[in-house]
């Protein structure tokens, strides 16, 4: 009524609230037969405890006036009874409640990751993984706003500390390259200091919060026994009944409190609950991969006047009409200086972002007509920081495969000239590589991951910088594999231009646009960006001798 009388934002964000909430019970419905379950056991346990209060004060009544035995053992009888049923279905009620939110809670995970995984770069750029609040316990009680706004900072704290701390061990090298434990450990503990101060503020709260409760909940039950004993004076009332009227009473008490508040509470905390809907609405900006699967394909990749902005960027073009062809059976280099864009092509062929101009075609028909798992069938990356599994070398290889074979993977390893120091390894293809590959040098980190693209068998390869951390031998050796794969489309992003002579051809892009392209006799006797570049570097090289 005062909602009505007095209209005021509040309102508004109720309304929001129930929407929500009708959302979360909507969620409930397959587990509306444990939930039915639960409210039944609940009735029947609130059924059975109003019952014992009352056989309580047929005890004391019994006891009190004229003494009669059977009358004292059946009310005995009862209260047990009554006691029993009481707590076997509150038990029942606990664990169907506990079971249903723990379906509902694992449903709610499983679309949540199911929708994020869906989720285009940017998004995982823009949202780093100490920012996620999936975890919020959304079916957490809070007593008051107050209760409330500590215990988001509480755990916004705690997402720190385990945000400092994974980050300190997992980037360790680092740490102590810089000798910068000291520093670390002052961070931790300044974040440990704030929790500990939101802790004690939360702490104190409750205190004041349950004392203020208790101070006037014993000043009702003080007015109450006066007014009792009085009424017991004038035998308007028997001390039994007084008592199971103070039983009744102390129930009613909590039931009333919590009818009061378990309503507001659930209001409030199902806020908790709009960010995990919001992650779980998030449409990718992306367009949706199409159905295309062409009976053959021949690998022709076209740049047709591509321009791409980074989401991060838009008023920035790092790539200005692209126009470039990749044809099929050869191998085509992109060269030129840092940040010129080699990377953005590649991030566009793997379909990572989408250009805001022009199309990236394959066999004539743009990317996203292609279906999802066909395209990641038919190109494939390898990065100059691989990205390997904790496993074994044989899973690490075999990522993603089903069903696949020791000897394709030992094939794929022997292509990627890998498998001589696989063999060497304690356990071979069964040696753990470590977090993420952490056992390996970086060279045979790279390794690995040529043979996990090659075991594949990709129409279209890419190598950004994929050979650089190896030696001058095998990179050859990998070269020379890679070069041979008869009719496979090849795209190899290098800095070093020695390891793209053999390129059929070359591709020298700076600023996002493509400077000039040609064999690498073409662009040396044009004696343009790419002869002046090739220039530098060896002036540098051979200074360095
Ligand atoms: N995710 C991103 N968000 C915003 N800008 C980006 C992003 N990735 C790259 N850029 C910018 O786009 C430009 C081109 O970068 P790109 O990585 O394609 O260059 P590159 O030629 O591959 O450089 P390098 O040889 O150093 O790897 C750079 O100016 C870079 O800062």
């Amino acid at each position: 009524m005062w909602d009505k009388a007095f209209p005021s934002k509040k309102v508004k964000k109720e309304q929001e609230a129930k929407v929500l909430l009708m959302r979360v019970i909507h969620y409930s419905k397959p587990d509306c037969l444990h939930l039915g379950s639960a409210f039944f056991f609940l009735i029947l346990a609130a059924l059975f405890e109003s019952g014992i209060p009352y056989y309580v004060g047929k005890i004391i009544d019994g006891l009190s006036g004229e003494y009669k035995h059977d009358n004292f053992l059946w009310a005995i009888a009862c209260m047990s009874f009554y006691s029993f049923g009481s707590s076997m279905f509150s038990g029942l009620r606990g664990g169907m409640f506990m079971c249903s939110l723990s379906r509902l809670n694992k449903r709610i995970r499983h679309m949540l990751f199911q929708n994020l995984i869906k989720q285009d770069i940017c998004f995982f750029e823009e949202n780093k993984p100490g920012d996620n609040d999936s975890d919020a316990h959304f079916f957490f009680y809070h007593y008051s706003i107050h209760y409330q706004k500590t215990s988001r900072e509480l755990q916004d704290c705690m997402a720190e500390i385990e945000q400092l701390a994974s980050s300190a061990i997992r980037s360790i090298k680092t740490v102590r390259s810089f000798r910068a434990e000291a520093q670390e450990l002052k961070r931790y503990q300044e974040a440990l200091d704030r929790k500990l101060k939101i802790l004690k503020r939360k702490g104190i709260f409750s205190a004041v919060h349950l004392l203020l409760r208790r101070c006037l909940t014993v000043s009702l039950r003080v007015a109450m026994l006066l007014l009792g004993r009085r009424l017991i004076i004038s035998g308007q009332l028997s001390s039994g009944s007084l008592l199971a009227f103070v039983l009744y009473q102390k129930d009613m008490l909590t039931n009333m409190r919590q009818l009061v508040y378990v309503y507001g509470d659930i209001l409030n905390t199902v806020w908790s609950a709009e960010k995990v809907f919001t992650l779980l609405d998030r449409k990718p900006n992306m367009r949706e991969a199409g159905e295309w699967i062409p009976e053959k394909l021949e690998g022709r990749i076209t740049f047709d006047n591509v321009t791409l902005s980074y989401p991060s960027r838009p008023e920035w073009k790092a790539l200005k009409s692209v126009n470039i062809e990749l044809s099929p059976g050869k191998m085509t280099a992109l060269v030129g200086p840092s940040g010129g864009g080699k990377t953005s092509c590649v991030s566009l062929l793997q379909r990572f972002y989408e250009p805001q101009q022009g199309n990236v075609l394959l066999d004539g028909a743009p990317l996203n007509e292609y279906q999802h798992q066909y395209l990641c069938s038919q190109i494939a990356a390898v990065s100059q920081n691989p990205v390997l599994f904790s496993g074994s070398v044989k899973y690490n290889i075999a990522y993603g495969l089903r069903d696949c074979t020791i000897k394709r993977v030992e094939e794929a390893a022997k292509k990627a000239n890998a498998h001589d120091f696989i063999c060497r390894l304690d356990k071979g293809y069964d040696t753990d590589v470590g977090e993420s590959g952490g056992q390996l040098s970086s060279g045979q980190k790279q390794c690995i991951a040529i043979a996990r693209v090659l075991i594949r068998n990709p129409k279209i390869l890419i190598l950004d910088e994929a050979t650089s951390n190896l030696d001058i031998n095998t990179q050859h050796a990998v070269q020379e594999v890679l070069s041979g794969s008869k009719g496979q489309t090849m795209l190899v992003v290098a800095h070093r231009l020695q390891t793209i002579e053999r390129a059929d051809h070359i591709i020298f892009m700076e600023d996002g646009t493509v400077m000039e392209q040609g064999t690498h006799e073409q662009l040396m006797d044009k004696r343009g960006r790419y002869f002046q570049l090739r220039e530098k570097l060896f002036a540098v090289d051979s200074d360095q001798d």
